[in-house]
């Protein structure tokens, strides 16, 4: 993993550059910057005394590609990179491999999709590297490795993706860029059904061997209409993490299948708990994974100049004169969920204000105005070094004040990625929008933290 120079620690996470150097640059927060951070924080007089997220400097165009992380010896005093020359850079074509994950809870439907992925007609070269646990014969379940379609089939057994056999993983993906580069077009990875994708999702940022030639493409969720509220709501003892909410919340692509095994109000009540932890993937309804490829293959949920699609509303494109109260739901207290997604039910009389919530929920904030540079950088910076553990994704559209273009990001966790993209429209509203995943997201104080930093 590349290590930042002391120069480039420093002038990464201070806001010297001139706006219009600013360019695509990918963090990660290790614990290791934590106490850096926290000494800036602490002393806020100082404009170099906050992380930049919003005016990362100029790096080489190598380094656009590179995921960096961040040592704690690095010294803040060094002095400031400036760079002058008119980059118009924005966000570099990516040429990388593409990686889709497949997830869901056991028994959802992950192998009947992978097999309906490989035997449709689609000119795709896939790779599958498949996670099981135990001594599974791979031909059996997947019955179109014997036909056409998968141009490598790899295993990966006895453990699960996200813990044992990470390293495997890592072993895997490497070869096969090494050995196979060229001979195939997107990698496949199906977990087991017990999987918590967090830990898949971040080797593609963390391994640089990983990070330089594939890209993830994004996290598809497969989700068993029958059994999916059973798994949901099941209580787990403090501490243990629910992996059918964990699915769930990092999906980009949310696949209800096994439609045909309910009524109408079971599925629509399956649909609302879905949406009540991830507001913001793109939801379907359907049997035996049988889904258009487009749906779920180049889905480009990480891609930074994706982000508009997802953070976009049914209500932003009514239009918004001021900042959306997204408390107008409807709640659900038989849980501990909040309805916080996009077909929400305005319901002006609630009497209730929840302003925690325990479990794993959506926030989205949408709102008219721009931002100051450096409170700005201050509030996501000090967010994501106190919360990311808690955050499980975030994607955002910022309108920064004296930036002409926009600001995009996402995060997943302890990474972030952060980028200006186009320039805003002579007359088009500069509408600020984001969308929080995560665990105890308490709105109140996202919306507050936010419109804090509006000028
Ligand atoms: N009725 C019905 N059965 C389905 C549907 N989709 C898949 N199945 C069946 O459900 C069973 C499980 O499907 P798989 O594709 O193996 O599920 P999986 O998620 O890979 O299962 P694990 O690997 O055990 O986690 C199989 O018998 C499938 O044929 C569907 O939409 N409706």
């Amino acid at each position: 993993m590349a290590t930042l120079s002391k120069l480039e620690m420093a002038t990464t996470f201070l806001a010297f550059t001139s706006p219009r150097s600013a360019t695509a640059l990918n963090y990660r927060f290790s614990s290791a910057a934590v106490p850096i951070f926290s000494r800036r924080i602490a002393k806020p007089v100082s404009v170099r005394a906050k992380p930049s997220l919003l005016y990362p400097p100029v790096v080489n165009s190598k380094r656009l590609r590179k995921f960096s992380s961040v040592s704690a010896s690095a010294s803040a005093s060094a002095p400031p990179q400036t760079d002058d020359s008119d980059v118009t850079t924005k966000i570099p074509p990516d040429n990388r491999i593409p990686a889709t994950i497949i997830t869901g809870f056991l028994g959802s439907g992950k192998t009947t999709l992978l097999n309906h992925i490989l035997t449709r007609d689609h000119g795709k070269r896939i790779a599958v590297i498949e996670n099981e646990f135990g001594e599974v014969d791979i031909d059996g379940s997947l019955v179109a490795s014997k036909s056409v379609g998968a141009e490598d089939i790899v295993m990966l057994n006895n453990g699960c993706l996200c813990c044992t056999v990470r390293g495997d993983l890592v072993r895997m993906i490497s070869e096969l860029v090494n050995k196979k580069k060229g001979k195939f077009d997107h990698i496949v990875i199906e977990t087991t059904g017990l999987a918590n994708p967090a830990p898949i999702i971040q080797t593609f940022y963390a391994e640089e061997e990983i990070f330089n030639d594939v890209k993830l493409d994004g996290v598809v969720t497969l989700v068993d209409a029958k059994h999916a509220r059973l798994h949901l709501d099941e209580v787990k003892p403090k501490g243990v993490v629910n992996e059918a909410v964990e699915q769930i919340a990092y999906a980009d692509r949310i696949i209800v299948n096994k439609t045909d095994l309910v009524g109408e109000s079971e599925l629509g009540s399956v649909v609302q708990r879905i949406k009540t932890i991830n507001s913001m993937a793109q939801m379907t309804r359907t049997n035996y994974g049988n889904v258009d490829l487009d749906y779920v293959l180049g889905i480009g949920g990480f891609d930074l100049e994706r982000i508009e699609s997802s953070v976009t509303t049914e209500d932003d494109k009514k239009g918004h004169d001021e900042c959306h109260d997204e408390h107008h739901h409807d709640h659900d207290h038989h849980h501990h969920d909040h309805h916080h997604h996009n077909e929400h039910e305005h319901n002006h009389s609630h009497d209730h204000d929840h302003t925690h919530d325990p479990g794993v929920s959506s926030v989205s904030i949408v709102c008219e105005g721009s931002l100051d540079l450096d409170k700005a950088n201050m509030w996501l910076g000090t967010l994501l070094m106190e919360r990311s553990e808690d955050i499980y994704r975030m994607k955002g559209l910022l309108s920064v004040h004296t930036m002409e273009e926009r600001f995009v990001f996402q995060g997943v966790h302890d990474i972030f990625q952060g980028s200006p993209d186009r320039l805003w429209g002579k007359d088009e509203a500069r509408v600020n929008k984001m969308v929080f995943i995560g665990k105890n997201l308490n709105r109140e104080e996202l919306e507050k933290g936010f419109k804090a930093c509006l000028i």
